[in-house]
C-alpha cells in the first residue's frame, strides 16, 4: 500500500519519525514535502498529498503540522477526503472504523513521538466497519456536491 505524506515546518521532524515507522512496517511512502524546518505554508503541501489520495495515486495519507490543524483543514478541501485531526489511539480507531478516514492529520507540539506512532499504528490498522457507517459516509460525501 502508498501512502502519501506531507508536513509543514511545524511538522517535519515527526513526519519523518512517521515515515520510518511505515517504512518498517512495509508501507511504500510519497513524500510530497515540506523537505526542511524552513518556514513555509501548510496548504503548499498538504495539498498536493490529498489530491494524491483522491485520484488514488496513493490509498492513504499522512499530515503533520503544528497543530495537525492546519494541514486536516486543507486535507478536507479536496473532494473525497475524510482527513481526521487524532490525538488519541481511541479516534484513531474510530475514524477508521467508523468513518472510513483516508488521511489521518496530528501535531507535532501536541503530543510526543511515542504517542504518535501508537495513533499511526491503530490508524493503519484498523478496518472500516462498513454497515450502517456507509449510510453516514455517503450523506458526508454529498455535501461536496452541493
Ligand atoms: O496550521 C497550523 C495551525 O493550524 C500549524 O500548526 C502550523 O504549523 C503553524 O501555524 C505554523 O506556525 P509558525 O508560527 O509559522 O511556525
Amino acid at each position: 500500500m502508498k501512502i502519501a505524506v506531507a508536513c509543514d515546518h511545524g511538522g517535519f521532524r515527526l513526519k519523518n519519525v512517521l515515515i520510518e515507522e511505515m517504512k518498517k512496517m512495509g508501507y511504500e511512502i510519497e513524500d510530497f514535502g515540506t523537505y526542511s524546518e524552513e518556514s513555509c505554508d501548510y496548504p503548499d503541501y498538504a495539498s498536493k498529498a490529498a489530491k494524491a489520495v483522491a485520484s488514488g495515486e496513493c490509498e492513504k495519507g499522512v499530515v503533520v503540522c503544528g497543530t495537525g490543524i492546519g494541514v486536516s483543514i486543507t486535507c478536507n478541501k479536496v473532494d473525497g477526503i475524510r482527513c481526521a485531526l487524532c490525538h488519541d489511539v481511541f479516534s484513531a480507531k474510530a475514524t477508521r472504523a467508523h468513518n472510513d478516514a483516508n488521511m489521518l492529520a496530528m501535531g507535532q507540539r501536541v503530543i510526543g513521538e511515542g504517542l504518535a506512532v501508537e495513533i499511526l499504528k491503530a490508524w493503519l490498522t484498523t478496518d472500516f466497519e462498513g454497515g450502517r457507517h456507509v449510510r453516514r459516509i455517503e450523506k458526508m460525501m454529498a455535501l461536496e456536491k452541493e
